[in-house]
């Protein structure tokens, strides 16, 4: 215990109530991911540029990039996990599954679209859902004209489609994102104010209909430029409205980790098969070890790793190796797996909160025939 930053770790851990609203099992400020924060009034970029090297330094900012664990914190967070492994009774279990939607729909009921915050730090970290700010993506640009056909607002029940029938929502845009799990649209309208491609065409599903409704009626919604549907991801026999080979990118953020984990592999392989030979899938999801996880309570585990909130939702927490073993086994290639090692600050508590999340990036091989 000589590390400051670790006897402060172990002290929040200790503390079985809210530290900053947070607070094992249920709802938290787990998934408000600072947005450009700012510290002394100064605007600094997202992830990645600001390090601890002093620990006396640590209440100096709001957050610090690439914190290192010491082997200390890292054996006390594992044995933390260890004592509530003790996995609910199976009926338990199935009732969380087979009424999962039921419970996001009640969770969107209470918070509408005031829980999550837009996701403006997508950008940085993922540089291809506004490919025209990217030297990198100049030749999708090349290609774009106006989309916009009207067939938008068609049902969500189809046929199963091709690309060749070109009869689907946005089937004349040259880029196409999908996002999988959207809530009610906190990655998705800064992706369309963002991303002025007249090319593009933003998909986005979620399993919630009541979120998805949200989405809909929101005044940003433009079905010229977006189409949004309910669809439950882990159903991998369901259609998708829209052809297999047809997606530039395809966006998950925090949503893998509410699927139960028998149901992973499968969603991700189904997904695969939506992209264009050399269109990339994105993850940003909690890792293990993530302070949500530590801070979990007896009674709330379901297995290994994954847990029930308060309000029955699920999340699940993923080491890097995981998710590489669903994309690759997906068919997929590594462009980008990292871990993000965050420590949020409360200054005015005086507490500090290691969050972990992971950030992925998997391509389709160009090659690969859809
Ligand atoms: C933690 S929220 C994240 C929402 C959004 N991606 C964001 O970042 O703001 C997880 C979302 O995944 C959705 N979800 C969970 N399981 C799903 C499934 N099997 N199919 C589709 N959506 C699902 C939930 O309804 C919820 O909106």
């Amino acid at each position: 215990m000589r590390n400051p930053l670790f006897r402060r770790v172990i002290s929040n851990m200790a503390a079985p109530h809210a530290v900053d609203g947070v607070d094992g099992g249920s709802r938290e400020t787990e998934l408000i991911l600072p947005d450009s924060s700012s510290s002394g009034g100064e605007k600094r970029p997202q992830f990645g540029t600001r390090f601890l090297t002093d620990p006396r330094q640590v209440f100096q900012h709001n957050a610090w990039d690439n914190v290192e664990w010491t082997e200390e914190q890292e054996t006390a967070a594992k044995k933390k996990v260890l004592e509530n492994n003790q996995p609910l009774p199976q009926e338990k279990q199935d009732e969380y599954d087979t009424r999962a939607n039921e419970y996001w729909n009640d969770f969107y009921t209470v918070h509408e679209n005031r829980f999550f915050k837009d996701r403006h730090w997508l950008f940085t970290e993922f540089p291809e859902l506004a490919p025209q700010f990217s030297l990198k993506q100049e030749s999708h640009l090349e290609e774009s004209e106006a989309a916009s056909t009207g067939d938008q607002e068609q049902s969500q029940e189809v046929e199963p489609i091709s690309l060749s029938d070109g009869n689907f929502p946005g089937s004349t845009a040259t880029y196409r994102i999908l996002e999988v799990g959207c809530g009610v649209g906190n990655t998705v309208f800064p992706i369309l104010k963002t991303n002025n491609d007249p090319g593009l065409f933003v998909y986005c599903c979620d399993f919630s209909n009541t979120a998805v409704e949200l989405v809909k009626t929101n005044p940003e919604y433009d079905p010229g430029r977006c189409f949004a549907f309910v669809h439950d991801l882990s159903d991998v026999e369901a259609n998708y409205p829209i052809p297999d080979g047809s997606l530039d990118v395809l966006v998950l953020i925090f949503v893998l980790s509410a699927l139960h984990p028998n149901k992973m592999q499968g969603s991700i392989s189904r997904l695969a098969r939506l992209l264009k030979p050399g269109g990339v899938m994105l993850l940003r999801d909690y890792g293990r070890y993530d302070m949500a996880q530590l801070r979990f309570k007896k009674g709330r585990c379901l297995s290994e790793n994954f847990y029930v909130r308060g309000d029955g939702t699920r999340v699940y927490f993923f080491t890097q190796d995981e998710l590489h073993e669903l994309f690759t086994a997906a068919g997929l290639e590594k462009v980008q797996n990292l871990v993000d090692r965050r420590l949020q600050v409360n200054r005015g508590k005086q507490l500090t909160m290691y969050r972990v999340w992971i950030q992925c990036k998997y391509r389709k091989p160009a090659e690969t025939q859809s």
